[in-house]
């Protein structure tokens, strides 16, 4: 292992970056709620502005992913399909099978320009996760309850709300609407069967209602669909904390482009449309295990430097107080602030995790136990 790597898989590094991610994002929080009156003379402008705030932000995941971890994501696409990626809204179909699959869908939307607008069909608790759910709420992000006598009109609604959006968005769509365990893929393939559904072998069976009402109230303000089916090479497994740690992963994307008018407007027929095209994925995951390639040609946009000088600049702007703060602190010889500073900092060392754990069903938690104990 190289000197860097080793830095990189240091507990205090991870600290530092979370501290920096944790207390940037609150202050970006902050500064959203700032934008309510904004709202009152200007909808569109206070938009743009929560789009700019937002990029702040997410872009230093994207960072982290980028440059701090190294992963390399190559997309395969059609030529004629790439020229309209940024340049039009559109509603992304992806499989939910990692932990950064959201992260690498980042990484797209950093490199074709749409990432502080991008939004995403999301359930309703992570509305109350601070800095990432707080940032959603400004940026109009929809969520659900999972409970479709409610999201029938309150989605509808949320998405009715974009069609005057100011600026180019895609719209995530997670249609297995939960992460593929092989549990959960067992029982999936159960209901799939009693639906005389083909079974599926890399994905769980679709929920089709979320696509179709998304479908329905984007026509005229989306123009297509990206069918997006992410993979990683060599089998990699990768995960948030082994990004963390610097790990670099190979993160293979294949997207393809389809028009929204020729996705069905019947329920039904949406529904049905809907399945064939996870049978499709389903397919080109196959494909993909067997020969570790996608269909179609490579088509990759460089990775930009504006993450990484975003991320370089909210760093600085707060480890310069902390630093400031910690040096006063050691210069005072006061006993008593030691004390309180590193009650405070083991309170937080073990309230984020706490949180994370409240949050999160503890599934990342007891990920990084057994990587730290084991
Ligand atoms: C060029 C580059 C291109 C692309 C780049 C890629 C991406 C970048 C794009 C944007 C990035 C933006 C943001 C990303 C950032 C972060 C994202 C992070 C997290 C969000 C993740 C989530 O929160 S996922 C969870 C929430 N989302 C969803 O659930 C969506 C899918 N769900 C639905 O659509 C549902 O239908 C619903 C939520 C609308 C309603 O749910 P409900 O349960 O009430 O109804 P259902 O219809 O689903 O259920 C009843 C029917 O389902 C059948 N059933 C029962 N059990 C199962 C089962 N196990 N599997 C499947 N089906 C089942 C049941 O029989 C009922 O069937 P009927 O036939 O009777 O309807
Ligand atoms: C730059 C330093 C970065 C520090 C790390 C901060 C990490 C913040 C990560 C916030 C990520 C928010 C995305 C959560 C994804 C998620 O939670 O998806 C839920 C779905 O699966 C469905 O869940 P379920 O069906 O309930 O299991």
């Amino acid at each position: 292992m190289g000197l860097l790597q080793l830095l990189k898989s240091q507990f205090l590094c991870h600290l530092i970056l979370c501290y920096v991610f944790v207390v940037s994002g609150l202050f970006i929080n902050l500064l959203q709620f700032c934008t309510l009156p904004v709202w009152m003379v200007s909808k569109q402008l206070a938009r743009r502005i929560n789009i700019r705030l937002a990029y702040c932000l997410s872009s230093q995941m994207v960072a982290m992913l980028e440059w701090w971890s190294g992963t390399e994501c190559t997309l395969y696409t059609e030529p004629q399909s790439y020229r309209f990626y940024g340049k039009e809204n559109a509603i992304v179909v992806l499989n939910h099978s990692y932990d950064i699959d959201f992260l690498c869908g980042w990484t797209f939307c950093e490199r074709f320009g749409v990432l502080g607008s991008s939004k995403v069909l999301a359930k309703k608790e992570l509305s109350y996760v601070p800095v990432i759910g707080w940032m959603w709420y400004f940026l109009e992000i929809v969520f659900c309850k999972r409970k479709w006598e409610e999201d029938r009109t309150l989605v509808a609604q949320s998405l009715q709300k974009l069609h005057d959006y100011p600026e180019h968005f895609w719209f995530l769509l997670y249609c297995e609407g939960t992460r593929f365990t092989p549990k959960k893929h067992q029982v999936s393939m159960q209901v799939a069967e009693s639906k005389g559904l083909p079974i599926l072998k890399h994905h769980l069976l679709p929920r089709t209602k979320g696509f179709w009402v998304t479908v329905q109230n984007l026509r005229g303000k989306a123009a297509a669909v990206y069918d997006s089916t992410l993979n990683f090479q060599n089998n990699e497994k990768p995960t948030l904390l082994g990004v963390l740690n610097g790990e670099k992963y190979h993160a293979d994307l294949y997207v393809r482009r389809i028009p929204l008018d020729l996705i069905p407007e019947d329920e039904a027929e949406c529904a049905a449309w809907l399945h064939k095209l996870y049978q499709e994925k389903d397919s080109f995951q196959e494909q993909y295990t067997q020969t570790g390639r996608f269909p179609g040609p490579i088509v990759s946009p460089p990775r930009r430097l504006w993450s990484l000088i975003n991320w370089l600049f909210w760093s600085c702007l707060m480890l310069y107080p902390l630093g400031v703060l910690l040096t006063g602190l050691i210069s005072s010889g006061s006993m008593l602030s030691i004390i309180v500073s590193l009650v405070f900092c083991s309170a937080g060392t073990v309230g984020v995790p706490s949180l994370w754990h409240l949050y999160f069903g503890g599934r990342w938690l007891k990920r990084l136990q057994l990587e730290f104990v084991g």
